[in-house]
C-alpha cells in the first residue's frame, strides 16, 4: 500500500459515523454518508478504490451497483474506468424484463432485480456495495449476475463487518476487496467518542 492510500484509509475511516440501535435494536449502523458529507473523505474514497482497481489490473467489462448506497460511488468508479453502469433495484423499479432473486438481510428480507438486456453473457462485472454485514445482498447479487451468464471478476465494498462473517455467503471470496473492516470490538470501542456517534431522534 502507498503512503497515499495510507492516508486516504485513514480519511475515509475518521469521516464514518456509528449509529447505536439503527435501525432496529441491537444493530450498529455505519453511516457511509460521512464520507460523501466530506469532499476530501469523498476523493480519498474514490482514489482509493481506483488504486486497488489498478493494482489487480482486472479487465471489468461493466459495474453494476446495488441499491441504495452502491448508487452514490458506482458511477463514479464506471466514468473512471469509461465502462456501463448498470443498478440492481428493488423489488418493483425497474422497467422492462428483469430478473429477480429473493435474499435475506441483516434486519429483514427482500428482493433485488436487475435488467436482463442491458448485461450479455460473457461481460466481466465489478460489483460494488457500501457495505458487508450478513452477505446475503452481495451473496444474491453475485447469483444474479451469474445467473445472466456473466462472470463477476471482483467484487467490492467499502465497509465490512467481521462479526456477521458475511464473506461465508460470496462466492468467490479470492476476488472480493473490502476497504475497512471493522470488528464488534472496534464498533465498541468507537462507540465510546462522541465525536463518532449520530446523535439521534431513534429510540
Ligand atoms: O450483507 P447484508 O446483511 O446483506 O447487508 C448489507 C446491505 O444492507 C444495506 O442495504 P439495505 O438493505 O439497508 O438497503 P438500502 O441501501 O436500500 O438502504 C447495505 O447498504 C447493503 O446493501
Ligand atoms: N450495520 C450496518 N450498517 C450500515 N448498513 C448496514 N446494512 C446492513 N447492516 C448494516
Amino acid at each position: 500500500m502507498t503512503g497515499a492510500d495510507t492516508q486516504n484509509l485513514d480519511l475515509l475511516r475518521s469521516s464514518l459515523k456509528l449509529c447505536p440501535n439503527f435501525p432496529k435494536k441491537g444493530i450498529t449502523f455505519i453511516d457511509v454518508f460521512g464520507a460523501f458529507a466530506n469532499p476530501k473523505a469523498h476523493r480519498a474514497l474514490i482514489d482509493l478504490i481506483l488504486s486497488r482497481l489498478k493494482k489487480l489490473g482486472t479487465t471489468i467489462d461493466a459495474v453494476v451497483g446495488l441499491e441504495a448506497r452502491g448508487f452514490i460511488f458506482g458511477p463514479q468508479i464506471a466514468l473512471e474506468l469509461q465502462v456501463p453502469f448498470v443498478p440492481v433495484r428493488k423489488l418493483g423499479k425497474l422497467p422492462g424484463k428483469v430478473a429477480k432473486i429473493d435474499y435475506d438481510l441483516e434486519y429483514g428480507k427482500d428482493t433485488m432485480e436487475i435488467q436482463t438486456q442491458v448485461l450479455k453473457p460473457g461481460t466481466k462485472i465489478l460489483l460494488v456495495d457500501d457495505l458487508l454485514a450478513t452477505g446475503g445482498t452481495l451473496g444474491a447479487a453475485q447469483k444474479l449476475c451469474v445467473d445472466l451468464g456473466c462472470e463477476v471478476v471482483e467484487t467490492l465494498v467499502i465497509i465490512e463487518l467481521l462479526g456477521l462473517n458475511g464473506r461465508a455467503k460470496l462466492t468467490d471470496v479470492n476476488h472480493f476487496t473490502t476497504l475497512l473492516q471493522f470488528s464488534e470490538a472496534d464498533l465498541e470501542e468507537i462507540a465510546t467518542n462522541s465525536d463518532r456517534i449520530h446523535e439521534s431522534n431513534h429510540a
